[in-house]
């Protein structure tokens, strides 16, 4: 069994660290060749995941060539901005009928589609085993071994139970999915509620704002999956309320972080020019905001994530929209 890693940030350093204690055969690829070195050397990323040794056996390699070709698995867990052009890139050395797995949480630019989606486009005619996996796991605890859960999905049967075979451990539990659509808007859609949730923290407005923010939360998240071909019972499960809540509360969360920062009035260009890790959620909104407001979906917690992202409104003014809006039915469907 051949296993490639294909990002080097902290999320891949996690993931090869947990698929090393399980098998001989493993690759991490890092972009940067005198990074690959200092990883080669140290086996450890002071940058993206301090305090976690990489095992010897882990090959680490910046050729991407060497990294892709002859593997039977290639999980790709660069920023979702670099998934479609990574894989155009490996497209020429990646093994007929490989299993292709997804790791990033994002969605494609201009179009919102989700990354298998695209992978799959740009893998046609070599594999059809493309996998998304997502569930509440903070790379710097899995990269410590601490007990998680998480999800692979396919709509190829064989491939996420091919997946679920190499990643499930006593100290990492793997369900499968079929609705890789369900599993891939969860991962990427919780992003903006977390940088919801790091701004109530922010503002101090408690816990009971905190439980409604992340059941409205995902309330608009399943609005906007279903509309584009996920299976709304998926929301309900790791991919989605269970990696809602782990992003909405950790300290770990890139996501979380950025919302606190956002409240104490930094810019969207402060907080991402201050850390080289990615926070997906800004991306994410400026995909979804537009897409939900063409097809009349109702989003109104991205939409003040975005408004305050662009200085349209303050975090005092975002909270104050969110709780003076129309009176509601909870299920969505309004009364007379
Ligand atoms: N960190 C975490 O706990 C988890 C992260 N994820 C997802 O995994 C993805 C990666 O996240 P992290 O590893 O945490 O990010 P990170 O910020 O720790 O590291 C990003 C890595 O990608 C590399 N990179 C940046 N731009 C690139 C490009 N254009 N081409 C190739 N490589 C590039 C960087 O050099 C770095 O090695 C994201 O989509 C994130 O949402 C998913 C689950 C958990
Ligand atoms: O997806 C994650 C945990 O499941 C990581 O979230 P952040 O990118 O906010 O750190």
């Amino acid at each position: 069994m051949k296993i490639s890693m294909i990002g080097a940030g902290g999320w891949g350093i996690a993931m090869i660290t947990h698929l090393a204690h399980l098998h001989k055969d493993v690759t991490l690829y890092c972009r940067n060749p005198e990074t690959a070195e200092v990883l080669r050397k140290t086996r450890e990323s002071k940058d993206y995941l301090p305090g976690v040794k990489i095992p010897e056996h882990v090959r680490i390699t910046a050729d991407l060539k060497e990294a892709t070709e002859k593997m039977d698995c290639l999980v790709l867990c660069t920023p979702s901005k670099a998934v479609e052009q990574m894989v155009e890139a490996m497209a020429p050395w990646v093994k007929k009928d490989a299993v292709v797995v997804c790791a990033s949480k994002g969605l494609a630019a201009g179009t919102g589609r989700c990354l298998s989606t695209v992978i799959s486009e740009k893998l046609q005619g070599i594999t059809d085993n493309i996998v998304a996996l997502s569930g509440p796991n903070h790379a710097e605890e899995i990269g410590k071994g601490l007990p998680a859960a998480t999800v692979v999905a396919s709509e190829k049967e064989n491939a996420a139970r091919f997946v679920q075979d190499i990643y499930m451990s006593p100290k990492l539990r793997v369900y499968r999915s079929n609705d890789i659509l369900g599993v891939e808007y969860g991962g990427a859609l919780k992003n903006i509620i977390a940088i919801a949730s790091g701004v109530q923290d922010g503002l101090g407005l408690g816990d009971n704002c905190k439980a409604a923010l992340i059941t409205r939360g995902l309330a608009e998240i399943q609005r906007f999956g279903v509309a584009f071909g996920a299976k709304a019972d998926t929301f309900y499960g790791l991919s989605g309320v269970g990696d809602l809540i782990v992003t909405c509360t950790s300290s770990h969360s890139r996501n979380y972080n950025a919302g606190l920062k956002l409240a104490a009035g930094m810019t969207k260009e402060q907080i991402t020019g201050g850390t080289r890790m990615v926070v997906e959620g800004f991306r994410t909104t400026e995909i979804v905001y537009p897409m939900a407001k063409k097809y009349g979906i109702s989003m109104p917690i991205t939409e003040e994530i975005y408004r305050l992202m662009h200085g349209q409104h303050t975090a005092v003014e975002a909270l104050e929209c969110l709780m003076t809006r129309a009176k509601k039915s909870e299920d969505g469907i309004d009364m007379q």
